[in-house]
């Protein structure tokens, strides 16, 4: 069984964000995801992980005006400082919070400037962040994001995000391969998994049943067949990450909402 880190950006919603530490615990999680612990002083957050014995596996990066819309600085031309004053924070939260990777969101494409250039700058961006990220230890991600939850946005697929990995040339830049999104875009999800996961390239996983976004026992996927492929692939190449699980719990901000909803998890723990 692949090891399940609870995102709590998106489960236990009922809760207070400092709440869902505990109630990722007590359903028996081990390791956590979010989007953004910036509200909170990192002892803070630490304190909670450790009251729990949770790990943090992985968080963002500052993504900009995320209020106005904005979903990322990596790819904007002109925003180069913010884009690496930001980087510079995560990595400090990364190391309170003992978190080994970080994702990097990539941006909206602006209107009026070419794709050439948003890549020139994406690559730029990212070779100094990983560099920085190097000196730390810590790995930074890039996801493909599909465009009908998020119009716009620059990086969709999955050989994209490879091509830029290996244009960025740097080890400590690797692939958020979340499966969710991988569905929608293109697809052929399981050969993908084959296909990538051995590369060494791929940071993270992460899930949700397609296309409600909801628990990964709902929708189109079949996700006990991809826990399976995860798990063989993982045997033969070594790959050791997280899956997490990225999704809004059907039955909404309800009390033992997320729990409930949690049967997917207890049949595979058998
Ligand atoms: O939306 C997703 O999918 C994520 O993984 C978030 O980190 C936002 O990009
Ligand atoms: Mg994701």
């Amino acid at each position: 069984m692949p090891r399940f880190a609870a995102n709590l950006s998106m489960l236990y919603p009922e809760l207070a964000f400092l709440d869902r530490f505990d109630a990722a615990a007590k359903d028996g999680f081990e390791g956590v995801e979010y989007l953004f612990p910036y509200d909170f002083p990192a002892a803070e957050i630490a304190a909670r992980l450790q009251a729990n014995g949770l790990q943090q596996v992985l968080f963002n990066a500052p993504p900009g005006h995320w209020e106005a819309g904005e979903r990322g600085l990596a790819c904007l031309p002109g925003r180069e400082n913010e884009f690496r004053e930001g980087i510079a924070r995560a990595l400090d939260y990364a190391a309170a919070l003992d978190c080994p990777r970080v994702h990097v969101m990539a941006g909206l494409m602006p209107s009026g400037l070419s794709r050439e250039m948003l890549e020139a700058t994406y690559i730029h961006n990212l070779r100094w962040a990983a560099g920085e990220a190097r000196k730390t230890g810590r790995d930074l991600l890039i996801e493909p994001i599909n465009t009908r939850d998020m119009p716009g946005f620059f990086l969709n697929r999955q050989d994209h995000a490879h091509a830029i990995v290996a244009a960025v040339g740097e080890p400590h830049l690797k692939v958020q391969m979340d499966l969710y999104h991988c569905q929608i875009v293109e697809g052929d999800v399981a050969m993908k998994v084959r296909e990538y996961l051995p590369t060494g390239r791929v940071g993270h996983l992460q899930i949700a049943g397609v296309p409600t976004r909801n628990e990964p026992d709902m929708g189109e996927l079949y996700h006990p067949y991809l826990f399976g492929v995860i798990d063989e692939v993982s045997a033969a190449c070594g790959w050791d990450g997280w899956v997490g699980c990225e999704y809004r719990p059907a039955r909404g901000a309800v009390v033992n909402g997320t729990t409930d909803g949690l049967g997917w998890l207890r049949a595979l723990r058998g």
